[in-house]
């Protein structure tokens, strides 16, 4: 399935600018369906349930969606209890925080009557804002891999990532994707390992649908396949993108992450981290404070996806106890680079 353009803005306002249009991605890569959301309650549920995700993206929803709170009720009471609903519906991505308290920032000392319409402004700049942040990211990325090229230039540059860091999951461009889309429009040859990324398959379904899109070469692998692909020279870099960075540059990204770093680690492959500064949480001392986020033991035990008629179907792929611990932590000391809007950084 193909977007008009290569990538694109997964997130917008309604044309009569009172609720947001967000790509539904539970149905990707089988469908573009767009859903509205039209009140708080709606975009809590459309970040819980993962309709959008992905740390940039969670939090310009959650800025919508108090923005679209205060329209019905401006009151100080109303808006605590409207944050307290949306930043508990996922608690590890601290862009989720970041983006509330802009908004409420933003709204502070106004009259009720003009809350409203300065929240929505807001929700727009952090989306204009997270829009330019990845594309410097993408441009410092850029510059990044076109190093790592020059080392080996008679041959594809070999880049693994994990999960959806892409422009499904921020405003636009995306982190870890963003170096990836700019070398290969600058004509660097790039081939990007995709971890399948269970349990949900962000990597299979989201991230191979966003480079299929934009005509970027690559392999979706299964998640215990990348330490044998750096043990044979097929990895040149890892890039994943980030929930959280603590203020001593643990990192804290999608489960299975960490195992790549110490795979990277063990055979000297580079190991990147693309984020924004929204993403950064200095008050947060080591990733050992970082909240992770449990979902359902049903993620691990069911399967679903379109069966051969094209029917979306849901298949049991155990009926044991399953445990689902959505985040692992990646101790600072594996990170080679953190790549920011700032440039590539080797400690945060
Ligand atoms: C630019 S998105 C960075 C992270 O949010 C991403 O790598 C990730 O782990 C997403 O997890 P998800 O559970 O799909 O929201």
């Amino acid at each position: 399935m193909i977007l008009e353009g290569r990538h694109t803005r997964s997130i917008a306002r309604t044309t009569d600018g009172k609720g947001i249009r967000i790509l539904d991605q539970r149905q990707l890569p089988w469908e573009i369906r767009w859903a509205e959301l039209r009140d708080v309650d709606a975009a809590a549920v459309a970040i819980r349930e993962m309709w959008t995700r992905g740390a940039p993206m969670i939090g310009a929803t959650a800025a919508y969606g108090l923005a679209m709170a205060l329209a019905v009720d401006a009151g100080d009471a109303g808006m605590d209890v409207a944050y307290d609903t949306l930043v508990e519906t996922r608690p590890t991505a601290i862009n989720l925080r970041w983006a509330l308290d802009q908004v409420r920032a933003a709204v502070a000392g106004l009259p009720p009557a003009e809350r409203a319409a300065a929240a929505f402004a807001r929700a727009d700049a952090i989306c204009d804002e997270d829009a330019g942040l990845c594309r410097s990211i993408g441009e410092h990325g850029l510059a990044l891999l076109r190093s790592l090229h020059a080392k080996n230039p008679g041959r594809p540059l070999n880049i693994l990532t994990h999960c959806n860091a892409g422009w499904l999951a921020t405003v636009d461009y995306g982190t870890a994707t963003a170096p990836i889309y700019l070398a290969h429009d600058a004509g660097i040859p790039v081939h990007v390992w995709v971890d399948e990324t269970r349990p949900r398959n962000q990597g299979a379904l989201l991230t191979a649908f966003e480079l299929r899109n934009h005509g970027v070469p690559h392999t979706v692998i299964a998640d215990n396949a990348g330490g044998l692909l750096m043990m044979q020279g097929q990895v040149d870099a890892v890039i994943v993108g980030t929930d959280r960075v603590t203020a001593n540059g643990d990192v804290c990204n999608k489960i299975g992450t960490y195992l790549k770093a110490l795979a990277a680690r063990d055979n000297g492959v580079p190991f990147y981290v693309a984020l924004p500064y929204t993403t950064f949480d200095p008050a947060t001392a080591r990733g050992a404070d970082i909240p992770i986020e449990a979902r359902s033991a049903e993620e691990v035990t069911r399967l679903t996806g379109p069966d051969e008629n094209g029917r979306i179907a849901t298949i049991r792929v155990t009926d044991s106890f399953a445990l689902n611990p959505a985040f692992d932590v990646t101790p600072a000391r594996l990170v080679t680079g953190y790549i920011t809007e700032r440039g590539v950084l080797e400690r945060i």
